[in-house]
């Protein structure tokens, strides 16, 4: 059904406008299969945008974006790609258990696979809980597990490290290399470069293009720095953004 050698996601020229805004300004990326690829950047750079792009709610102005050999948005690609946004997105009055009972009904994927999500998310013992008495990253391991229904091949989470503390933080790291071991691709958003390490390779986005898209260990080799934050700045002072009246999108 999907083409299983194509990447996992691969993005032409694409051009994106929010409300009048320009966000995205002829955006090339390819992200490949089987891997963590951490998409990071600063607050308003275009990361959902980008993300909300490749699962196919997000009107485009021009450009293409294949997800998994198909055109982004395609109904073949529904049960294959999960996504989780920034906000969690579930029922408070309703279980951890009736939320994902509820969502593998909708998806149409095995009973089993409840089970089989509330141990990846180490959620088990919250299975009878009312998702409103959950802590806030307790909340969002219900919106991961409800994406991991149905074993899709590509998941796309948007800063889902966000507001965890940091046991939790490696937990799920160590979630997503499994995963990416069993053979699912990752995107994953986030703001806190010290993420970036624990990546197998790294978009480094800054308003609206791709500065640098490499592994940790090639990034900071290539700018001669010790850390991401480093290589990061090093890469904005190659690329200083273009002033206004110039003829550029700023
Ligand atoms: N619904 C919208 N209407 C108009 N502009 C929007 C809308 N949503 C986002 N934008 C603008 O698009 C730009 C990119 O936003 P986007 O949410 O993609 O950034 P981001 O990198 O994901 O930021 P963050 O890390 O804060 O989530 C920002 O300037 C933002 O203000």
């Amino acid at each position: 059904m999907v083409n299983e050698s194509a990447p996992a996601v691969d993005v032409t020229d694409l051009h994106v406008q929010r409300g009048k805004h320009p966000v995205l300004h002829g955006l090339s990326v390819s992200v490949p299969r089987g891997v963590v690829v951490g998409l990071l950047g600063p607050s308003g750079c275009g990361k959902t945008t980008l993300l909300r792009t490749i699962v196919g709610v997000q009107v485009v102005q021009s450009g293409t974006v294949t997800v998994l050999g198909r055109e982004a948005g395609s109904a073949s690609l529904r049960h294959r790609v999960g996504y989780v946004t920034q906000d969690a997105s579930v029922y408070d009055d309703l279980t951890v258990r009736q939320n994902l009972q509820y969502f593998r009904a909708v998806l149409g994927a095995p009973r089993s696979d409840v089970d089989r999500v509330l141990t990846l998310t180490d959620l088990t013992s919250q299975a009878g809980q009312l998702v409103g008495s959950l802590s806030g990253g307790q909340r969002s391991r219900v919106s991961l597990a409800g994406a991991l229904l149905g074993s899709p091949d590509l998941l796309v989470l948007d800063e889902p490290t966000v507001g965890l503390d940091p046991l939790l933080r490696v937990e799920l790291w160590t979630l997503f290399h499994q995963l990416a071991a069993s053979g699912t691709s990752l995107l994953v958003s986030s703001h806190v470069m010290d993420e970036a390490s624990r990546c197998d390779r790294l978009l480094l986005m800054r308003d609206g293009e791709i500065l640098a898209d490499d592994t940790p260990a090639g990034l900071l080799a290539s700018t001669g720095t010790a850390d991401t934050e480093g290589a990061f700045l090093a890469l904005i002072a190659r690329h200083p953004l273009a002033g206004p009246g110039d003829g550029s999108h700023s």
